[in-house]
């Protein structure tokens, strides 16, 4: 089977060290932004902590390269090469860029699936509509320590779901009834080489849900930690921030309930438990924020300001954590 991995950062260099330490007949592609990254992984391999108590042990393991660690501007001297079974795309919303998927299609064939890990959902339509798309809601975690050091911090789960694309008059962009089509043979092929890589993973016949339900938690979480520079589990310290994620958590389930997205009942407490159960974690966003870079708000909380626009539902909570956060790393951002 042939696995492309797009995006060698924190998610994209943990599936990479996972699935380079399997026996089986796997031949992995990965595709970094720079040289210098693809020169070291190949010279050097991927150190990689299997877990947060390794990583303070300082116990990693040496992945050596496998297969081919190119960038994605060397894949137009890539013509012969057999396309991919499955591409799993690890950039960033921000790095999903026209180029990006123009470099992406020189690897897809009519078999390939593609699934993307990204946080938070677009409202534009980004891929080929001829092209098998998955969702890949992932909780798992990673963090990338430096271009060939990686920890696999949080051992959580992934629920992949066939995204069927349609056009832009609906409010989610997918259709719901995922159930009725056909999973390909290779998706089964992955989930049993994702087992044997010691990660998890199951399909789902109503990813929507799954990616409307971590929509909602990232935006509870993602830009309240960035904002008061805490981690995840701090937000539950005081009736006052509690009383912040409740705003934009009514807000969240007021504008799915006009748009017709279904929510679970238990949500909010899921909200309160994600907090706990990452409760030491630097949310993606905060690390963001602290490292300069532009952040995934527009996709998170900017995706609700959009749905309550077109269902004229207010979200005024949501859209001041979108100009307050927007404000904190315009000038940092590439
Ligand atoms: N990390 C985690 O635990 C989780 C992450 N996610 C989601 O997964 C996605 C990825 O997150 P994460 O891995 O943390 O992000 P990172 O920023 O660590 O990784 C993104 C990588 O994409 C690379 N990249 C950017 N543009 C290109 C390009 N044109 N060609 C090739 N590579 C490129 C970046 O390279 P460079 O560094 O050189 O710019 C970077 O290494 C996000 O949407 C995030 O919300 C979801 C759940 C958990
Ligand atoms: C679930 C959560 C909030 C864990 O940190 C996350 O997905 C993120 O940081 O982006």
């Amino acid at each position: 089977m042939i696995i492309d991995i797009f995006g060698a950062g924190s998610l994209g260099l943990l599936f990479y060290s996972r699935l380079a330490q399997l026996e089986e007949n796997v031949q992995l592609n990965l595709w970094t932004r720079t040289e210098a990254q693809a020169a070291l992984i190949r010279q050097e391999g991927v150190h990689f902590y299997p877990s947060a108590d390794a990583a303070a042990l300082s116990q990693s393991l040496s992945i050596s390269a496998k297969g081919n660690i190119q960038t994605t501007s060397h894949i137009d001297h890539t013509g012969d090469w057999p396309r991919a079974d499955v591409i799993l795309v690890t950039v960033k919303q921000t790095h999903m860029t026209p180029d990006l998927i123009r470099q992406l299609s020189k690897r897809v064939a009519e078999h390939t699936i593609i699934i993307g890990l990204q946080n938070g959902v677009r409202t534009d339509q980004l891929w080929n509509d001829k092209w098998k798309v998955y969702a890949g809601i992932t909780t798992e975690g990673a963090r990338k320590l430096s271009a060939n050091t990686v920890i696999h911090s949080g051992h959580g789960e992934t629920v992949l779901g066939q995204l069927v694309q349609r056009n832009n008059t609906t409010d989610t962009g997918y259709e719901p009834e995922v159930a009725a089509c056909r999973q390909s043979d290779a998706i089964f092929l992955l989930l049993n080489l994702w087992t044997k890589a010691g990660l998890s993973a199951s399909l789902s016949n109503n990813i929507e849900m799954a990616i409307y339900r971590k929509l909602i938690i990232n935006a509870v979480i993602n830009p309240l930690t960035a904002l008061w520079r805490i981690s995840n589990g701090e937000l539950l310290n005081s009736t006052e921030r509690i009383s912040v994620m409740r705003q934009l958590y009514e807000e969240a389930i007021h504008v799915y309930d006009k748009a017709d997205i279904e929510w679970s009942e238990s949500l909010w407490d899921d909200i309160l438990q994600v907090c706990r159960s990452t409760a030491s974690n630097t949310s993606s966003m905060l690390a963001d924020v602290q490292e300069g870079r532009r952040t995934e708000i527009e996709w998170i909380n900017g995706s609700i300001v959009e749905i309550g626009r077109r269902h004229q539902a207010a979200v005024p909570g949501h859209e001041w954590v979108c100009r307050l956060i927007e404000a904190m790393t315009i000038k940092e951002a590439d």
